[in-house]
């Protein structure tokens, strides 16, 4: 048992409920009690947290990732999206499993020192010979010690069918199908504060054929899990839709069966006001990833007018190739800058800000009955954010601290009731052995690149 006392809650309730200062009591692995004024000092033992001068939030929930492009960071620095994938394909053919354990072991650190409690890992690069890459991803989310929905991605339309990617990096439909519902087999769990489950997620229209999209939708719903495909992310992808099917990427999705409430999309760029409406209207989930968005320059999504369509929507990272920082929290404030730019300053503020980067993802994920709030019975998945010292003082309100301040040293990440970070320090693996096999990594990807 913990019991957080003397701290700011933002419970992210649908209410709303803050308290300025207040406690949280965690029971195995569960939040057996929020509120105002000092804790209830329970009669079992447990271990007393004074929190004074910490905002308590639900963990941040990322949408989106390649957690394997943390190996090869810094690369096509100044390209456009499809410049850059044409660059970095050649590059990634040489992953294999040990890589992709370094790479996705330090991105899942660093999602947990920046507040993470889930990260949705989307794989699509399955080079033969490469070994059992999707085993590495999940044996680093265990190794880290967040949940992990990994969705076992896929590509399987090389040049030669008019795809981008080089045909020595695509699967045979079949074969990707039989792989990834051999994934779900062996990795899948439907328990509610589930370590780690797995969705089906085809790579984009541009790398992906349209038998493996339908194929891999009915599998998803065969096997009743989630969908997830990167859409509309540029004006490339829709002039080349537009050019082959006569559609737009959206209209295209909901051709095959690719909208739906079991649906999330990485990116969400593009969209006309009618395409926004079909996303509000069929409860799709949409993955902002901002920093992205702006370091491949693709544009502003329409976030704000997703929201009041009713449409879910959470925020991801990315890759590291195209966010070096790798970082969550520093997405909440990305975020509401660039709602901001597209809409104004009423077009989102700090606490909508930090909806999106905890609920918001929950309901895309689908896990709002059990994550995405601090409230009695759920998972207590939780960041509990230091904001003692200078860069704090005299800041009024804590969520603006966090969202708009310099993002916060973590004095406790908490996965399901377990401690993951302490005082700024991961306790599950070493940071220097994890830069160190990093950096090997790299090495190699680059050296068998050359
Ligand atoms: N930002 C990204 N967009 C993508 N589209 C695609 O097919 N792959 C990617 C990717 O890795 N990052």
């Amino acid at each position: 048992m913990i019991v957080l006392d003397r701290c700011a809650v933002s419970t992210v309730d649908e209410a709303g409920t803050e308290h300025l200062s207040g406690h949280v009591v965690i029971d195995g692995g569960r939040v057996r009690s929020v509120g105002s004024g000092a804790a209830p000092r329970p009669s079992e033992s447990h271990t007393y947290v004074d929190a004074s001068s910490c905002l308590v939030t639900p963990g941040l929930i990322n949408t989106h990732h390649h957690l394997y492009q943390w190996a090869t960071r810094g690369l096509a620095t100044d390209a456009t999206l499809f410049e850059w994938l044409t660059t970095l394909y050649p590059v990634w053919r040489g992953l294999d499993d040990t890589v992709t354990h370094a790479a996705a072991s330090a991105g899942l650190a660093r999602l947990a020192l920046t507040g993470c409690t889930l990260a949705a890992d989307h794989h699509y690069v399955f080079p033969s010979g490469g070994g059992d890459v999707f085993d590495a991803l999940v044996s680093a989310g265990r190794r880290i010690g967040i949940r992990l929905e990994a969705i076992r991605g896929s590509m399987d339309r090389g040049q030669s069918h008019g795809g981008l990617p080089p045909d020595n990096l695509v699967e045979e439909t079949e074969a990707a199908l039989i792989a990834t519902e051999r994934a779900i087999g062996d990795y899948h769990s439907t328990a509610d504060d589930a370590l780690v489950r797995v969705a089906v997620g085809p790579c984009s229209p541009f790398s992906v054929s349209r038998e493996l999209m339908t194929g891999a939708a009915d599998l998803a719903r065969r096997n009743d899990v989630r969908l997830h495909t990167h859409l509309a992310e540029t004006m490339d992808e829709e002039e080349q839709c537009l050019a082959e099917n006569g559609c737009t990427p959206t209209e295209y999705a909901e051709q095959l069966g690719w909208l739906g409430p079991d649906v999330w999309l990485a990116h969400t760029v593009h969209l006309n006001s009618g395409a926004v409406k079909r996303l509000g209207a069929t409860r799709t989930g949409s993955a902002h990833c901002p920093t992205s968005n702006g370091r491949l320059g693709t544009g502003i999504a329409p976030v704000r007018d997703l929201l009041d369509a009713g449409a879910p929507v959470g925020l991801g990272v990315d890759g590291a190739a195209s966010n070096e920082d790798g970082g969550l929290v520093v997405e909440l404030r990305s975020a509401l800058y660039q709602a901001r730019q597209r809409g104004g300053p009423g077009a989102m503020d700090a606490r909508k800000a930090l909806w999106m980067g905890t609920m918001g993802g929950a309901q895309v994920l689908g896990r709002a009955d059990s994550l995405g709030s601090i409230e009695p019975g759920k998972v207590a998945d939780l960041a509990v954010w230091d904001l003692s010292g200078m860069d704090y003082a005299g800041i009024a309100d804590p969520v603006a601290a966090l969202v708009l301040g310099t993002p916060p040293p973590l004095k406790l990440l908490i996965v399901g009731g377990e401690v993951v970070v302490r005082d700024g320090v991961l306790l599950t693996a070493s940071t220097d052995e994890l830069a160190r096999d990093l950096s090997a990594a790299s090495a190699k990807l680059q050296e068998a690149a050359r």
